[in-house]
């Protein structure tokens, strides 16, 4: 029986894919032209050189305000023997962009002349030919070539087309990409109602995605409707699309290897498969294919692997059929904050924040599976990790792909510790009040941030570690494990720590006890997290033993995280603050106020970026931001503790 199942073709290393993509299709870039006017040929590509048709200036001009003079007929004068001239016979009043009168030849500034009365002006230095002028065709001469083929218009360029005559020019036709959504599951946000979005339906954004990347590139698009997986409907979509006015057709969905991935096998009926499988990640499953002549790219569905493989094969395409360079991105060299292992024999796209930290750039990994689109949206950089490499060692410096301006990232403050909600909160007041400065925080628990201060590769860190002696927070454990380095302690919070339950508490859970009942099963938090560390605290207190709690080695590593796994019901109860509870509708039994506090080394204390940040948070507007959160209290935030 035949298998149902795809078989991958060789997978290609990345650079051979793009050369034979390249090679399938080797006249592209001559698109015909289309006539526009000029301030519409900005952001679009020259189809032909373009000459002016008049000179700028078209006359001799004025460049300053003052007379119009011959400079002949002042050659001589000077401070000792000053010169008068009769205004309307040896000088013209003129202002700055005036025809030059008959005759004149140059322009005495009105600050250097002694006006001696309504007809006559005295000067004390001589004029020489064409001072102040600007000569007729100084900028532009008419017929001169004023951009060649292929050139992209800038706003500035449009300045200079209208200034040499030229009102209308032929610009390259914007390549057509067809874009065709497929999958059973996908669903059209614009009809369908998102309460009628039932688990297992995913709302198409890919296709949208792929549509204003076309646009970024210069291109423009269409998106088809979204097709089933049925390998006739997907056929028929690609068939009528390529027999179509389109220059490239783009399928997202159904490349890999699943029993209802039909991609390659409508590329095979077709026309030709070139290449299905690359040895990149994310982008591994795309297909590239020929089919009547033009090019078809199965896009894989998981969204970053789509935006690589864009990047990748179809930004190329684009740039050639508009005669344009490929752009290169910006590159620096980056500091990794950990070791971060890599599969041998895939190009690995390591989507990355950075933040200038002491003296060099830090690059702290974002989540790498390729269906998070925010690890995407929220990267200010890309690493590469070659096939050939195993991952990167700890503190190695390594080369990153820009996706931000540097200016941005120098002025990043870096937070990496226990993850709370009113992080979020500052991070958005902080670029309200003071645009150029951005917050950008990781989430490692807080001994994860105590270890990324000791290692030098944060501004601060949130953290929230009890002392269980003393009940105290945090500067017991700065002083255990930070004995080297200077810091500050400044609450940002107090907060809500509890049991977070579903909706109406069908389990009727009253406390920390009740952890130990066999229908309850429990959602823990990573070794580390302060929340871990307060739970082990609260058992210890009642006596009551870890392996006691069901669920008690299943961990997750933010309050979030944790909230969610309620609210699908995989567990009856997790620990954690009570803005996670109330963001999911959830249920909230408090058990602890807790001190939640920002721990800053002190070579960043008085920075000048710091300073705005803790301004900030002792602000009115952010305070009232925290407490409408609920389950906060700032009544001590701002308080320097150390
Ligand atoms: N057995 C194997 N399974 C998979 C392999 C493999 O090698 N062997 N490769 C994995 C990799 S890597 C990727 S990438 C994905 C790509 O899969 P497909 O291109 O076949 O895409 P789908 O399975 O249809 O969808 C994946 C994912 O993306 C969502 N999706 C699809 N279209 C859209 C859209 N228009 N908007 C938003 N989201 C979309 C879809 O619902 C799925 O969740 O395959 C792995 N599997
Ligand atoms: O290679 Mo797939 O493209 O990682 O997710």
């Amino acid at each position: 029986m035949k298998s149902k199942r795809n078989v991958y073709l060789k997978m290609k290393p990345l650079a051979e894919a793009r050369k034979i993509l390249s090679d399938a299709f080797p006249r592209f870039g001559t698109l015909e032209a289309e006539t526009v006017p000029a301030p519409d040929a900005a952001g679009r590509v020259l189809a032909e050189p373009i000459f002016a048709s008049v000179s700028a200036p078209n006359f001799h001009a004025a460049a300053m305000d003052g007379v119009a003079v011959k400079a002949e007929i002042t050659f001589g004068i000077s401070e000792t023997r000053p010169g008068e001239l009769i205004i309307g016979k040896d000088a013209f009043y003129v202002n700055t962009g005036h025809v030059l009168p008959d005759g004149t030849n140059a322009v005495i500034m009105v600050e250097h002349l002694n006006v001696l009365d309504e007809d006559r002006v005295e000067i004390e230095a001589p004029a020489f030919p064409w001072q102040n002028v600007r000569r007729m065709g100084e900028d532009i001469v008419a017929t001169e070539l004023l951009f060649s083929r292929n050139h992209r218009v800038t706003p500035y360029c449009v300045g200079a087309l209208i200034e040499g005559g030229v009102f209308s020019v032929p610009v390259r036709r914007k390549p057509r990409v067809m874009v065709i959504p497929t999958g059973s599951e996908i669903v059209d946000w614009r009809k369908t109602p998102i309460e009628n979005v039932t688990p297992g339906q995913v709302l198409d954004s890919n296709s949208y995605v792929l549509g204003k990347l076309t646009e970024a590139c210069g291109g423009e698009f269409v998106r088809h409707e979204v097709v089933r997986d049925d390998l006739g409907l997907i056929t028929q979509a690609v068939e009528e699309a390529v027999k179509g006015n389109f220059d490239i057709v783009l399928t997202v969905g159904g490349s890999s290897a699943g029993s209802e991935d039909y991609t390659r096998e409508m590329m095979a009926d077709l026309g030709e498969v070139l290449v299905h499988g690359v040895t990149i990640m994310p982008g591994k499953p795309v297909l590239i294919g020929k089919i009547g002549n033009k090019p078809v790219l199965g896009m894989p569905g998981y969204p970053v692997s789509m935006i690589v493989a864009f990047e990748q094969f179809v930004r190329p395409l684009i740039c050639r059929m508009l005669g344009q360079p490929e752009p290169e991105p910006v590159k620096i060299p980056v500091e990794t904050t950990r070791k971060l292992p890599s599969r041998l024999g895939v190009e690995e796209f390591l989507r990355v924040r950075l933040g200038k930290v002491g003296d060099r750039i830090v690059a702290t990994s974002l989540p790498r599976g390729a269906g998070c689109i925010t690890s995407i949206t929220e990267a200010d950089g890309i690493i590469r990790i070659p096939a050939h490499s195993e991952g990167i060692r700890e503190h190695e410096t390594v080369t990153a792909e820009l996706l931000r301006p540097l200016n941005t990232i120098r002025n990043t403050l870096v937070a990496v510790g226990s993850h709370d909600n009113t992080l979020d909160v500052l991070a958005d007041q902080l670029r309200a009040d003071h645009g150029g400065l951005t917050l950008s925080s990781s989430h490692v628990g807080s001994m994860g941030g105590l270890m990324a201060i000791k290692r030098g590769v944060c501004h601060l860190a949130g953290s929230h570690l009890l002392d269980t002696e003393d009940g105290s927070y945090n500067l017991s454990w700065v002083k255990r494990f930070l004995p080297e380095t200077a810091v500050r302690i400044v609450n940002l919070v107090f907060r809500e720590q509890g049991l977070i339950v579903a909706r109406g508490n069908p389990k009727g859970i009253q406390g920390i006890e009740d952890l130990a009942r066999e229908d309850v099963r429990f959602m823990n938090r990573q070794s580390g997290s302060g929340t871990r560390i307060l739970l082990d605290y609260r058992l210890g207190q009642i006596g009551m033993a870890p392996a006691s709690v069901n669920g008690y080695a299943t961990e997750e590593f933010t309050h979030m995280a944790v909230a969610v796994a309620v609210l699908s019901g995989s567990v009856d109860v997790g620990l954690g603050i009570y803005a996670a509870a109330k963001a999911l509708n959830l249920d909230f039994i408090p058990v602890v106020t807790e001190q939640y506090d920002l721990i800053i080394p002190e070579e960043y204390f008085g920075s000048e970026n710091m300073r705005i940040l803790l301004d900030t948070i002792n602000t009115g507007a952010f305070k009232s931001r925290v407490e409408a959160l609920g389950g906060y209290s700032t009544e001590k935030t701002g308080e320097i503790i150390l």
